[in-house]
């Protein structure tokens, strides 16, 4: 399992830090999504993870071992770059073959591996080739094959697709897909397009200006968003605002109400889903508040009185 510990890092001159205090951990074979908008130190976390930036604070455990005290090499880390930072001079079997090289694989067993993973990515063709004569989308899977090739236990990749149209970028997302569930890969990437991150994705952190917003399983963080800016940021469309009150409260009756389909305890908070108005609504609520409703459980009618603030309606 990867940790990451309150993982901070300021370059030198910046007046803000680039990451401050982001911390999560990953299950060995998951997928993680690393969200946010530009500039709030998505490619910063994979450079700390990778080493090729040191942080200021902070700890990275892979498995029960401290990656942030090994060196690049020893991180068995595997880095598939914006631009792929494919090796110019080399072949693309050569390419493939490097980081195998390095490790000291036989030579016998290197041929095999990479002609393997050549396969596996459908880039045998090409393998004669240089990087600057095959297309986009082939150079992207050559840099895929050759992080993957020396198996790393973790694989990075930092917006794989941004510079490929968008039926290339669907077909690659595919292969991808099926490439890491199926050797198991442990992963994180780094992506601007929702759509990618919950196709690809199990798990998700969510950034903001160098702070982690939200972390979790993808399709939770979806369907039950922390909060409105959440919600906006993953694309919710139509986010109203509500909030739940006792009749009582106001006196007065005719009230829509809402039948609670589950509420989530978190802490002195809980996060209460309803079906109100033909739509399904997520709605945050104090203890206090929900003492102040008769505590209600789910299956409860409670009335709900639109226009006010806190709810996100999930109804696109
Ligand atoms: N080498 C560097 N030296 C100084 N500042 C840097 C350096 N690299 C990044 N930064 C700054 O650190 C912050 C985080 O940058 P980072 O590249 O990690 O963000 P990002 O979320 O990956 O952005 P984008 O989505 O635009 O690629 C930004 O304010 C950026 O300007």
């Amino acid at each position: 399992m990867l940790t990451v510990h309150e993982l901070s890092k300021t370059y030198l001159g910046a007046t803000k830090p680039a990451v401050h205090q982001i911390s999560f951990s990953l299950e060995k074979g998951d997928t993680l999504a690393l969200l946010g908008p530009s500039g709030c130190g998505k490619t910063t976390v994979l450079r700390l993870l990778a080493g090729l930036e040191l942080p200021d604070a902070g700890e990275i455990s892979f498995a029960g071992t401290r990656l942030d005290l090994l060196s690049v090499a020893n991180r068995k880390i595997g880095f598939v770059f914006q631009d792929y930072a494919l090796f110019p001079h080399l072949t693309v079997w050569e390419n493939v073959a490097f980081g195998l090289s390095m490790q000291g694989v036989s030579s016998a067993s290197l041929k095999e591996r990479v002609d393997n993973w050549l396969v596996r990515l459908r880039i045998a063709d090409l393998a004669e080739r240089y990087p600057n004569d095959i297309s986009g989308g082939q150079q992207q899977r050559v840099a895929v094959a050759r992080a993957m090739a020396p198996e790393p236990q973790l694989l990075l990749l930092d917006e794989p697709f941004s510079n490929l149209d968008a039926q290339l970028r669907e077909d690659l997302q595919q292969q991808l897909r099926a490439l890491l569930k199926g050797s198991g890969q442990t992963s994180i990437f780094v992506t601007h397009d929702q759509q990618e991150a919950f196709y690809l994705a199990d798990q998700m952190l969510i950034m903001n200006e160098g702070l982690c917003v939200v972390a979790g399983v993808a399709d939770d963080l979806y369907s039950q968003p922390k909060n409105e800016w959440v919600a906006g940021f993953l694309g919710h469309k139509n986010i109203k605002n509500a909030t739940l009150w006792p009749d009582e409260a106001f006196g007065f009756d005719g009230e829509p109400t809402a039948k609670i389909e589950a509420l989530h305890f978190q802490g002195n908070n809980l996060t209460v889903e309803v079906i109100a108005l033909d739509e399904r609504w997520v709605l945050s609520l104090s203890r206090r508040e929900w003492i102040a409703l008769g505590r209600p459980t789910a299956g409860s009618l409670i009335p709900l009185s639109v226009d006010v603030t806190k709810a996100v309606a999930l109804t696109a």
